[in-house]
């Protein structure tokens, strides 16, 4: 519930001028929610108009993305970009191809975007983009021609020092190239204006490996600091079989833990021996497969149609990693029947409000998205740095900034959770820490 009266009523704006986008909706509802202390003790942010501000992105660019599939035939999708907040650095945020992709679902991503890329300590500001086309089914060279397309138009409103696109669902090294070769031949220029690139072009070692490591990183972080645990003999139920998901599956059995289930948007397996990520990688990386076959070629795991029953697995803890509120109030309910302690979030806004309820009132650990998520866009943010003084880092390098990155985190998330009187919450704490650095840049940028 809002009770601050100023918070109250930049939301009852949120909602009148943007109640079609309800992702949107939730993302500012749940920060505001952790902002009221803040905006209390600092009545200097009310003065200047950051919160009404903050929801409001500084450009919205929407644009239509006509192509030729391998018929000859004609398609027009949509593209975006919203170039949400840049107080602290160049716009920084990924690309989602994805038939539900809207204005809304956009926004919500780049509002996220602002504070988490302000928990990483690095100069980034937040932005999101993207469009409704859908890779799945489709050929190499349609892929190639929707990528030209849409970075034809979007080369005109990006670049190294003003907006910095990375992948997120669906755009992964096939596209980032073919988005990269494209901006290149527009502009002739070769530049850091797109991380996630291949390694040969510039591209980070770690980068492929950070969203799914750093999750790890944080959750060993927060295991640590807050219960005196870790990974080591825990049981992991993991969703997705993604980016994200493989490697965050990857770092936690390297912690020692049994990662017992991987899913895609048809079903999931759960494999009580633990997976065997070598088959997912061969599955999802080596021929874009459907997850089922993973119980086809592994004796004694089973495959369930639909993507929710992979909360009714019994775990110890929950890395959602798939896409946005894919844990509702009764997935909640059943992770804690099942035994449940831990949720971090891989995906983006992964968790309703009504199961992000469930876990405070029973006391798990959660680690929410903007914090645990975090350290995708940290290495794109190395990987900038490594652009700009053409140099490479090697994979050790990155990885124990990422380490660091990661464990910082948890510390400024805690630190912050103290000083605004709610000691151990990392949702309020990530919100609040993220938040401060941006408001405190804006009221000292002038009204923009
Ligand atoms: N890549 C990155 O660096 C970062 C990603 N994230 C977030 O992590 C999440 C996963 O991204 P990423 O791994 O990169 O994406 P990928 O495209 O690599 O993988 C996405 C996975 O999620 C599944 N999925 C997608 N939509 C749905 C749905 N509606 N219901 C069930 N499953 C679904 C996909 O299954 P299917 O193939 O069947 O669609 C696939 O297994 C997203 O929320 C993204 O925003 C956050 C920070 C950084
Ligand atoms: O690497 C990046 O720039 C962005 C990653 C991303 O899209 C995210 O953090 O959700």
């Amino acid at each position: 519930m809002l009770t601050d009266e100023y918070v109250k009523r930049v939301y009852a704006q949120v909602e009148k001028r943007d109640g079609d986008q309800p992702e949107f909706l939730q993302a500012v509802r749940e920060v505001f929610e952790s902002l009221e202390p803040v905006v209390e003790k600092h009545p200097e942010y009310e003065k200047a108009g950051v919160l009404e501000r903050l929801v409001e992105p500084e450009r919205v660019v929407k644009f239509r993305v006509a192509w030729t599939d391998d018929e000859g035939k004609v398609q027009v999708n949509r593209g975006y970009r919203i170039q949400f907040n840049s107080a602290i650095g160049p716009y920084k945020g990924g690309l989602r191809f994805h038939p539900s992709v809207n204005e809304g679902v956009i926004k919500f991503l780049g509002f996220e975007q602002i504070l988490k890329n302000s928990l990483t300590s690095l100069p980034m500001g937040g932005g999101k983009g993207g469009s409704d086309f859908d890779p799945k089914g489709k050929s190499d060279a349609e892929v190639m021609r929707f990528c030209q397309a849409f970075m034809t138009e979007l080369c005109r409103h990006i670049g190294q020092f003003t907006d910095v696109p990375a992948g997120d669902i669906n755009v992964g090294a096939r596209e980032i190239g073919y988005l990269f070769g494209q901006y290149k031949r527009i502009r002739d220029e070769y530049s850091g204006v797109i991380t996630g690139k291949g390694l040969e072009f510039g591209g980070s070692l770690a980068r492929t490996e950070a969203t799914g490591y750093g999750l790890c990183y944080y959750t060993q972080e927060a295991l640590r600091v807050l219960k005196n645990d870790s990974f080591e003999g825990k049981t992991v139920v993991i969703s997705g079989s993604g980016n994200v998901a493989i490697f965050a599956t990857e770092k936690a059995q390297a912690l020692g833990a049994k990662v017992v289930t991987a899913s895609d948007s048809n079903g999931y397996v759960y494999d009580p021996d633990g997976i065997k990520l070598d088959i997912v990688k061969d599955i999802k990386l080596g021929h874009r497969g459907r997850i089922k076959e993973y119980a086809e070629r592994v004796p004694g795991a089973e495959y369930h149609e639909g993507c929710k029953g992979v909360w009714t697995v019994p775990c110890d803890i929950a890395l959602p990693c798939a896409t946005q509120n894919e844990i509702d109030e009764e997935s909640a309910k059943a992770l804690v029947a099942n035994g449940c302690k831990v949720v971090c979030e891989g995906a983006n806004m992964p968790s309703t409000p009504e199961a992000i309820a469930v876990y405070q009132d029973n006391g798990l650990l959660y680690g929410p998205a903007k914090a645990a998520n975090a350290g995708g866009v940290a290495v794109s943010g190395l990987e900038m740095s490594q652009n700009s003084y053409r140099l490479s880092w090697t994979f050790e390098e990155v990885d124990n900034k990422l380490k660091s990155i990661m464990e910082n985190i948890v510390a400024n998330s805690l630190a912050a959770a103290k000083e605004y009187g709610h000691e151990g919450d990392l949702m309020l704490g990530a919100n609040a820490a993220g938040f401060v650095k941006v408001a405190n840049a804006m009221v000292a940028q002038g009204v923009l």
